[in-house]
């Protein structure tokens, strides 16, 4: 907004200023007119009518700039080295990284000159560090997280390109640490430094597997977790453990809890796959002093499970239910990031979990970093290209990051008020000598009972009384102290260790890094930025003296643009090659599934009686959701009393059992059938059976084909020297069946030949 000079008032209030000065000396020429008073309507009027649109105009710039806060979404590319078994296949390397121009080049492995060219904010080669990708990539991300915004770094790739080594880190060593451990010592060394702020610390962990959510901070087999979605809070997982934390220490410990509870396995590709996408949500409540505003940030770290082609990783059974889950889940996150870059006007975000919890950090409130993995080898080449076009698609999404200041639901107040309550508490039971660290003694009680009580004569019985109610009051104390000693425990004081951490140097060298990155990065762009505009300056600089130069130059223009042609049509050809060899990996998984589907309802038609076929139909019922069957649920009793019981397991009777047996806590007692199948009891006994009387015209036709068969050498009877007897069968039985056997196929000539001592094997 412009300021007037004369008046010093923004210009609007200026032209209103001079309009009242105006229309006041027009009122003092007037004054004897009749016309006075409609002037005067007249002009309040304009004025009000002048005002409005002021503060509207405000009202409207203010929005423009807030809404003007998008931010894209930072792409960066990691290249890791080749590895031995491409390099024992004989395969070349095909990408060539230009950190400088955060360029990538990727050439055809059967001919160089069709290479591939990609731009990204940042590209990292086989040499880059793991120190130097977090100083000018992951710093700036995780102090805008401290300043109280939501951060997401995600690692996306083929499988065994190192979304895992990138994120978590590659070994013991100080520099193989990765994102994660790293990010810990940022927060860590932020909260030792603010000196006059509380910070609350809690981190959650979970994994995608087969598009179940699961808890990794709880034990391997806890319940899948259900997503909910609020206004206001976005999509979130239901009852996810949320770990307080005091260190740095305490949250790498979380972190490797987790990765222990993490599903991995083997594959062709990769020894130590990730098969499922895993999630570490960090959140970080801050408040200043005394005040009761709470900033709160929030980081999610990202390590996905990697696309894999079923060819390549030679998946099968389980390993290849979870590869299809896992290329399903990536193409559902594939969709978003081309509808996001194509500006659609629906985001199909419901398509899978992953996508659901990733829709704040696409497209949302969020200041999000991906990091694309790729491998360098020519047999990777078509993998590699789809990361890479995925990558720079993303770049061009946009995100609304908002700071969260000011949020009235943090946990932070809670606890504060808790505390303050406890205190209080304590103050007034210990008669307002509040430390909650010091126990009374019996001795400043008694002395306390003696003085109160000094001049009456009280008996033994009345003594004895004071003291046990004394007991009782220092024992409720205590028991205060330590729930306010826990609470304070969570919540954590900034600047505590500043002696230890305010070290100049330190300070100096974390300014310095972040200086080199922002320059590094303002380079890469210039660069970028130089490179574009040259290309197009170059028909405006050409200054065409002759015919023949401009025919010329339009020839070279044309050249250029018929390359970008092939290029396309080139990546047209390449998508569909992609659309086809994925469509032949889901034809390929989706006959094993049918043969599977096929093996199992031969088993279903052969071998399960149709009663019990149409039983577990009717139990059975299939959820869209989950893609799969469940078994319908069960029946919950409201009266704990008229619950079924398994065998002879005792009911639970407690007032503490039935109050939390209430259906919608969940809590399940051994004792309750779950499911109240009855068994069917058979109709007939092994008693009653009654050998089947074989009509005698089959009987001779049997004896017949039995007679040919044998004749023609068909049928072979084993026999031993020495008998063996079969469980609960006597050796003379045995004989004696053999016996009725051979005599039931006497015309057996293979028997009529054997030796009189050879007994049957059974
Ligand atoms: N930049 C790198 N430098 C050295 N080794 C690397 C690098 N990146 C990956 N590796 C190695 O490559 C192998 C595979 O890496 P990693 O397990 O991280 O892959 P991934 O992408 O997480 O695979 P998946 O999707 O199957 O889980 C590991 O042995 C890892 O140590």
């Amino acid at each position: 907004m412009h300021i007037n000079p004369v008046l010093n008032w923004p210009l609007p209030l200026s032209h209103f200023r001079s309009f009242l000065y105006l229309a006041s000396r027009h009122q003092q020429q007037q004054s004897s007119s009749s016309s006075f008073p409609s002037l005067l309507w007249v002009s309040s009027t304009f004025c009000l009518f002048v005002f409005i649109l002021f503060c509207f105009v405000l009202v409207v710039m203010k929005s423009a700039t807030r809404s003007v806060n998008n931010e894209s979404v930072q792409v960066i590319v990691r290249c890791r080295p080749i590895n031995q078994k491409e390099e024992a296949a004989d395969c070349s390397t095909v990408v060539n990284v230009y950190a400088q121009r955060g360029v990538i080049e990727v050439e055809h492995p059967k001919s160089k000159s069709e290479s591939k060219i990609f731009t990204y904010d940042g590209v990292y080669d086989w040499n880059s560090s793991q120190q130097s990708i977090y100083d000018e990539t992951i710093m700036p991300l995780v102090s805008s997280v401290l300043e109280g915004y939501n951060g997401c770094v995600f690692a996306y790739g083929q499988t065994g390109t190192g979304k895992t080594f990138t994120m978590e880190g590659g070994g013991n060593s100080e520099e193989s640490k990765g994102v994660i451990p790293r990010v810990f010592d940022q927060i860590w060394a932020h909260i030792d430094r603010t000196t006059g702020t509380e910070f609350l610390v809690s981190v959650r962990y979970l994994e995608i597997y087969m598009e179940d959510i699961r808890d990794l901070l709880k034990s391997k087999n806890s319940k899948p977790l259900e997503l909910r979605e609020m206004s206001g809070q976005g999509v979130f997982v239901s009852h996810l453990h949320s770990q307080t934390c005091q260190s740095a220490h305490d949250m790498l410990k979380a972190m490797k809890v987790g990765n222990h509870n993490r599903t991995t396995g083997a594959t062709n590709m990769n020894e130590h796959s990730s098969r499922s996408h895993a999630i570490f949500q960090i959140s970080i409540e801050m408040a200043k002093g005394d005040t009761k505003s709470v900033k709160v940030g929030k980081l999610n770290l990202i390590d996905l499970a990697g696309s894999e082609r079923q060819a390549k990783t030679g998946a099968t059974g389980n390993r290849l239910k979870e590869a299809t889950k896992i290329n399903k889940s990536l193409s559902a996150l594939g969709n978003v990031i081309y509808a996001l870059a194509e500006n659609s006007s629906h985001i199909p975000y419901r398509d899978s979990k992953l996508t659901r919890l990733l829709q704040d950090s696409l497209g949302g409130n969020s200041k999000t970093i991906m990091i694309a993995n790729i491998g360098p080898a020519s047999d990777n080449y078509d993998e590699t290209i789809i990361t890479l076009r995925y990558a720079y698609r993303a770049k061009s999404i946009k995100n609304q990051p908002v700071k969260n200041e000011d949020c009235k639901d943090a946990k932070l107040l809670d606890l504060q008020s808790e505390i303050e309550r406890l205190r209080e508490l304590i103050m007034v039971k210990s008669n307002g000598k509040f430390d909650p660290d010091a126990t009374l003694s019996v001795d400043d009680i008694d002395a306390d009972a003696a003085g109160s009580s000094s001049d009456s004569e009280a008996g033994e019985t009345e003594k004895r009384e004071r003291e046990k109610k004394i007991a009782e009051g220092k024992m409720e104390i205590d028991e205060l102290s330590k729930k306010l000693r826990t609470l304070e425990k969570q919540m954590v004081h900034g600047g505590k260790n500043i002696v230890d951490s305010v070290n100049e140097n330190e300070i100096q060298l974390e300014k310095q890094k972040s200086e080199i990155a922002a320059r590094k990065k303002r380079e890469v762009e210039m660069q970028q930025q130089l490179e574009l505009e040259e290309e197009s300056c170059m028909e405006l600089k050409q200054v065409f003296q002759t015919l023949q130069q401009e025919v010329d130059f339009k020839r070279e223009k044309l050249k250029r643009l018929h390359g970008k042609l092939q290029s396309v049509k080139q990546e047209v050809k390449d998508n569909h090659e992609n659309y086809l060899k994925e469509r032949q990996d889901l034809t390929e998984a989706s006959d094993d599934a049918t043969m599977h589907l096929r093996q199992t309802l031969l088993i279903l038609e052969n071998f399960v009686p149709s009663e019990e076929r149409s039983k577990l139909l009717n139990l059975a019922q299939f959820n869209e959701d989950t893609d799969n069957w469940i078994l319908k649920k069960e029946k919950r009793w409201f009266n704990p009393a008229e619950r079924p019981l398994a065998h002879d397991y005792r009911r639970p009777i407690s007032d503490y059992t039935i109050a939390h047996a209430i259906p919608s806590t969940g809590v399940r007692y051994r004792a309750e059938n779950i499911l109240d199948l009855k068994l069917d009891l058979p109709l007939r006994t092994t008693q009653e059976y009654t050998r089947p009387t074989v009509c005698p015209q089959v009987k001779a036709a049997v004896k017949n084909v039995i007679r040919q068969d044998a004749e023609n050498n068909r049928i072979v009877v084993k026999l031993a020297p020495h008998g063996f007897t079969g469980r609960g069968i006597s050796k003379t039985e045995l004989e004696g069946r053999y016996n009725k056997a051979a005599r039931n196929m006497v015309e057996v000539n293979k028997v009529k030949q054997l030796p009189k001592s050879a007994k049957p094997v059974y």
